[in-house]
């Protein structure tokens, strides 16, 4: 029996490794246009912030990556079909150009992208598979790519329980689980996604109704996060506002669940665990978030089936 050696392609935002790289990383964010000193030094802050120079992206996209590479192994043991994992990230190295080149120079002939966000925009997952189709068409490297698992049900079962487990939390404390507001959020895009017919919007709110359904979670909402500071208008409610305006509601207790995002990263660590928890606290609410993903198994069988599938066709 020979096997096929397959390539599979995992894309990720990518962060930069050191201070000194935060403004090469984002003028790539920018499209080539360096950011100015005071959006230079903003962002170099928000970094201090988190965890004082370190790039936690770094070390758990890599995490990923390498829990992703044993769980195709496992899965596919006794298979013809043998899977080998690359890194393709969006703004750092290695490029989504680098991962494609370094399968073409290891022989690979076919492959599969996917990347480490459930949810499809033009505006996100659609940017990497056309730059990972580009290099790979250029190649002559067969590929396929994962365009969302947002409803995956294992996916669901993973977010699901991190709702569960601080629901619990919650209760320990003194609150009534059913007196917990369950905001679930996401990277904000420009609006007029919606003009373009966009799924983003829609499979987000898929997601999030699909996991308080499985937590059983009734009083829910959901909001964005993170939306860029440009002159066209982006998505909202911003998850500030919405706590400005449950605190009139009087709602005491959130939990935010962010499952546009699968990893800590500056969006999560930054955005909710220091600038929403210091709204949270000025209006005396309590905010807690729960737990990302990282690589939990049953995220990473939702990767590894999504994969196996689109491989399925080549067998
Ligand atoms: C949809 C989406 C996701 C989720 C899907 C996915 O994961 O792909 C995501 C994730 C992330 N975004 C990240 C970081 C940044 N994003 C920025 C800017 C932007 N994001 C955008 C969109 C998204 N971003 C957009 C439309 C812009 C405007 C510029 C442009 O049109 O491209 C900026 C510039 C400054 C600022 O605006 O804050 C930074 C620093 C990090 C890494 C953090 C770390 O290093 O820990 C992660 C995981
Ligand atoms: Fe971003």
């Amino acid at each position: 029996m020979s096997t096929t050696k397959i390539g599979v392609l995992v894309m990720s935002y990518g962060t930069p490794e050191s201070m000194d790289q935060v403004e090469a990383y984002y003028t790539h964010i920018r499209r080539g246009h360096p950011p100015t000193p005071e959006q230079l030094q903003e962002l170099t802050e928000r970094y201090e912030a988190i965890v004082g120079g370190v790039f936690p992206l770094r070390a758990n996209t890599d995490k990923q990556v390498a829990a992703l590479q044993e769980t195709l192994a496992r899965m596919s043991a006794g298979s013809d079909q043998q899977f080998i994992c690359y890194q393709g990230l969006k703004h750092a190295r290695p490029f989504i150009e680098d991962g494609v080149e370094q399968m073409f120079r290891d022989g690979i002939h076919q492959a599969i992208g996917i990347v480490l966000a459930p949810h499809y925009s033009v505006m996100s997952i659609g940017g990497y598979i056309k730059r990972a189709e580009a290099k790979a068409a250029e190649l002559g490297i067969k590929m396929s790519f994962v365009h969302s698992y947002h409803l995956h049900p294992k996916l669901i079962q993973a977010f699901a329980n991190r709702v569960s487990a601080k629901l619990e939390q919650f209760k320990e404390a003194g609150a009534k689980r059913d007196q917990v507001k369950v905001l679930f959020s996401a990277h904000s895009l420009p609006e007029r996604i919606l003009q373009m017919g966009d799924p983003y919007q829609d499979q987000l709110l898929e997601t999030a109704g699909a996991v308080a359904a499985e937590a059983g979670v009734k009083d829910w909402q959901f909001t964005w996060q993170s939306a860029g500071r440009t002159a066209d208008p982006w998505l909202g409610p911003d998850i500030l506002d919405t706590l400005r305006t449950l605190s009139q509601e009087q709602v005491e207790d959130i939990l935010v669940a962010p499952i546009g995002f699968v990893s800590d990263h500056l969006e999560v660590l930054y955005d909710l665990d220091i600038e929403a928890k210091t709204i949270a606290k000025e209006l005396d609410m309590r905010l807690e978030r729960i737990d990302s993903l990282g690589n939990d198994p049953l995220y990473m069988e939702t990767l590894g089936e999504c994969v196996m599938k689109l491989a399925a066709d080549w067998a």
